[in-house]
């Protein structure tokens, strides 16, 4: 170890936004406008390290905000802005400082840098959900279970988890031994990976490979169909532990569908629906003709399409393979995780072109017992109860409401177009639930890129003249503010509508306790209509607050 200067500086850098970054300028000038940077220089003695690590969160939330997170982050908003970017901008400082502990030759500072990375994992372990239920053992692993996870070990798949049933979840991952920030969860070996190579490599392959314009990933939805009737198939055991039926969006049937008429979701629901049948239709019986043998006529049933499409639409992820590709896999027993926005592993990144391996590490710890989360993606619960079928217990942070603007045509005279131009104000918003919002500057808890706007598409004439503002938090007028804010209500209204109770009470919508299992469906619709109540009736009120003001 080196002599200790007792002046000495540690240097933390934090990773700077590159050019490859969509929101590179809009962090560059977050960053800039905040008085933040990416080098930190902290004294190797005496200095106070939590509100170090304060400073460094604080980079490391703009670092990793997404395009939705930068649209409703407001300039007085400082602390955590969503629980994907707190966990994503906690796991880059974990990383960084486990990376400098890794070179430091010098006592002192590895002591200063331990005691930064103890606070980082000590707000890790603080990061979970407020939900009560999660994670309740219900029962134990049964004997399709127990036999999936003796053919992992057989396929070298290396796993910290055991399957367990969770109420309100189905079966789940629980944690089988204490696992720790930055453990390998889970290890499948890439020939334990089910994706379009192993349709190419199977004997479908010299028909799958002559069909023109099929994608891979139909390749191995054609693949699954066959492949699940399958004995002496190597994923026998795998298929036996799906599911016989799934709850996706795509199975509701008419009444699940009329809970949700004159909803956007109704409308996607029918869409692919559709998009899936004319796939079958033009696949179907095409293919059993021309190959009896690979396409038997029994196992390509319109049932059994749409239990793949299922299985793939709720269990398949894109995986990075080391030739820079992405593609769409299914991953026996990573199958079995849950999803939460509170989640134990948020990657599932590439395939570690050394091992052969695709590798879930622990971005949080997950105690011996526990359920242990993945993140399927920041989703809407539109998004959910479509692919996945099913909506969140608590309130879903990422639920947005895309709104289109009617902003005027760009003319080089007008001082409208140049304002417009000056604000960067475009046609495409978005609305979420006021509570989300955490900011005291903005009119109501609505974003306040919205209201910039809508204050300039209203501006008369004479206030273009005298404005000369930034209108994201300034008014620029009574009558404008007014205006602003019915053309909201009018947004909002038509929105609520469908969600809305016949006599107008913000209470559950339809009585979910009579409904039965085979009710699913309508159980499902009851509770994302719930939802949707919720918050559209949040943006409702502030919409008439502000109004009244
Ligand atoms: C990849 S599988 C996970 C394993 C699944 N629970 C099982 O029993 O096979 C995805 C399915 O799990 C269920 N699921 C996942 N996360 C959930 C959650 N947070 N709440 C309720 N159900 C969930 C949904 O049925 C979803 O379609």
């Amino acid at each position: 170890m080196e002599e200790f200067d007792k002046h000495q500086f540690i240097t933390i850098y934090l990773p700077a936004p590159t050019m490859d970054d969509m929101l590179y300028d809009k962090k560059k000038a977050l960053l800039c406008n905040r008085g933040l940077c990416c080098n930190f220089e902290m004294a190797a003695v005496g200095s106070e390290k939590s509100s170090f690590i304060d400073d460094l969160l604080e980079t490391a939330r703009i670092l990793k905000l997404s395009e939705t997170e930068w649209y409703f982050l407001e300039d007085d908003e400082k602390g955590s802005i969503s629980p994907r970017n707190e966990l994503e901008a906690l796991g880059m400082l974990y990383s960084t400082l486990s990376g400098l502990l890794v070179s430091v030759d010098c006592d002192q500072e590895f002591t200063s840098l331990t005691a930064l990375q103890n606070i980082v994992t000590e707000r890790l372990k603080l990061f979970a959900s407020t939900e009560p239920a999660q994670g309740r053992d219900i029962e134990n692993c049964e004997e399709v279970e127990a036999e999936l996870i003796a053919w992992a070990v057989e396929q070298g798949i290396q796993s910290k988890l055991k399957i367990i049933e969770f109420e309100g979840f189905g079966r789940g991952g629980a944690a089988a031994t204490d696992i720790n920030i930055g453990d390998l969860v889970l290890e499948i070996p890439v020939e334990s990976l089910i994706y379009e190579c192993t349709a190419l490599n199977s004997s479908m392959g010299a028909v799958l490979s002559q069909l023109e314009g099929l994608s891979g990933e139909s390749m191995a939805l054609l693949w699954t169909i066959k492949e699940r009737q399958a004995q002496e198939s190597k994923f026998a055991t795998y298929f036996v532990s799906l599911p016989a039926s799934f709850n996706t969006g795509l199975s509701f049937t008419m009444e699940g569908l009329k809970e949700l008429e004159g909803a956007l979701v109704f409308e996607e629901i029918l869409q692919a629906k559709e998009h899936l049948r004319r796939q079958y239709d033009a696949l179907f019986p095409a293919l059993i003709e021309a190959f009896p043998e690979t396409f038997p006529e029994q196992v390509y049933t319109w049932e059994n399409f749409l239990w793949a499409s299922e299985l793939w639409y709720s269990n398949g992820v894109k995986v990075g393979f080391p030739d820079g590709t992405f593609k769409a896999c299914l991953i026996p027993v990573a199958g079995i995780l849950n999803h939460s926005v509170y989640p134990h592993i948020t990657h599932y990144s590439r395939i570690d072109a050394a091992t052969s391996t695709l590798k879930l590490h622990a971005i949080r710890p997950c105690k011996c017992g526990e359920q242990c989360f993945l993140s399927y993606g920041a989703l809407s619960s539109a998004d959910l109860l479509m692919f996945y079928g099913f909506v969140l217990r608590d309130d879903n942070p990422y639920d947005t409401i895309p709104i289109e603007l009617d902003v005027p045509e760009p003319s080089s005279s007008s001082q409208k177009s140049e304002l417009l131009s000056r604000y960067s104000i475009t046609s495409s918003h978005m609305l979420r639930a006021t509570w989300l919002c955490k900011s005291a500057s903005t009119k109501n808890s609505l974003p306040s890129r919205l209201l910039a706007a809508l204050r300039i598409i209203f501006m008369e004439e004479s206030e273009l003249e005298i404005f000369d503002e930034n209108p994201r938090y300034r008014m620029i007028s009574p009558a404008n503010e007014k205006a602003v804010f019915e053309a909201l209500l009018a947004i909002v209204d038509p929105l609520l509508g469908p969600f809305q109770n016949l006599d107008g009470h913000d209470g559950i919508a339809g009585d979910v306790d009579s409904c039965t299992n085979e009710d699913w469906d309508v159980r499902l619709a009851i509770h994302f209509k719930d939802q949707q109540r919720r918050i559209l009736s949040s943006l409702q009120r502030s919409c008439i607050k502000s109004l009244h003001e």
